[in-house]
């Protein structure tokens, strides 16, 4: 997987990136980041990157020229790779993105500073703006490495057990996950469910299955319109009583 970066603050990307399971990534070759910092394409003595917004308001816009140099530097370097806005305006992010980024197997992503960018490099280099959720951040770094972190952990060998990139939320056709427990077996008097302990794994593949679905309908009704049930789902979910939403 190759992901490129334009962010003015590369020192907290890369930092963020050498560690866990992106880090080793990095190490085995599986991720190769790219960043590139538009400062460093900056044409004037005062190295500037923003200016006031036309027309007035609060805040400052990344200026167009070094922001367009920084993007086209990483689009010369993957030419196939889909250039990602990172901002509130965008369409939500979600597995199925970093399902098709990974499998495309680059992307640019784009990180914004300020009130956001010149518009004029959306409409020239921007293919797709995508946003984390409905809040705001200072910049797009944090949402760039939830992403990075999203796409690379899909990367085939990149997690020990393949299945669990599957298995996790939204891996099991969109169900939530089911709750986990490890040792010990009794934490401040609480046990774990007795089906876990039974070894009897077609028992427990089906307790998990339940609470997947039990979870789903009481916190992401809609995700379970999305989901293709099996016969066995159904009669599960029929059999339930009102959701008490949580
Ligand atoms: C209008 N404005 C403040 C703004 C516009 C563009 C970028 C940025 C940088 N901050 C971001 C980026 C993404 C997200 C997200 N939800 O994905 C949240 N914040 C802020």
């Amino acid at each position: 997987m190759k992901v490129g970066v334009i962010t003015l603050f590369p020192e907290l990307m890369d930092g963020a990136l050498e560690h866990g399971v992106i880090g080793r990534a990095r190490t085995k070759g599986q991720l190769e980041l790219e960043l590139s910092n538009p400062r460093d394409l900056t044409a004037d003595k005062h190295r500037t990157v923003d200016d006031r917004p036309f027309g007035g308001g609060p805040g400052m816009v990344m200026t167009p020229a070094p922001l367009s140099a920084a993007i086209v530097s990483l689009k010369e370097a993957m030419p196939e790779a889909p250039v990602v806005y990172l901002s509130p305006q965008g369409r939500p992010f979600d597995q199925a993105m970093a399902r098709a980024w990974q499998a495309h197997g680059s992307v640019i992503l784009v990180a914004g500073r300020y009130e956001g960018i010149d518009e004029r490099v959306i409409d020239r280099l921007v293919d797709e703006e995508v946003s984390l959720g409905d809040f705001v951040l200072s910049g797009g770094e944090f949402a760039a490495l939830a992403i990075i972190d999203a796409v690379t952990r899909l990367e085939p060998g990149v997690l020990g057990d393949p299945l669990s990139a599957e298995e996790d939320s939204f891996g099991i056709e969109g169900l939530l996950d089911c709750p986990h427990y490890t040792r010990p077996e009794v934490y401040e008097n609480q046990t774990v469910p007795a089906v876990l302990m039974s070894g009897d794994h077609k028992a427990i593949a089906r307790w998990r299955r339940q609470q997947s679905l039990a979870r789903t309908r009481d916190r992401r009704p809609e995700l379970l319109e999305k989901a293709d049930l099996t016969k066995e789902d159904k009669v599960f979910l029929t059999s339930l009583g009102p959701s008490d939403g949580n």
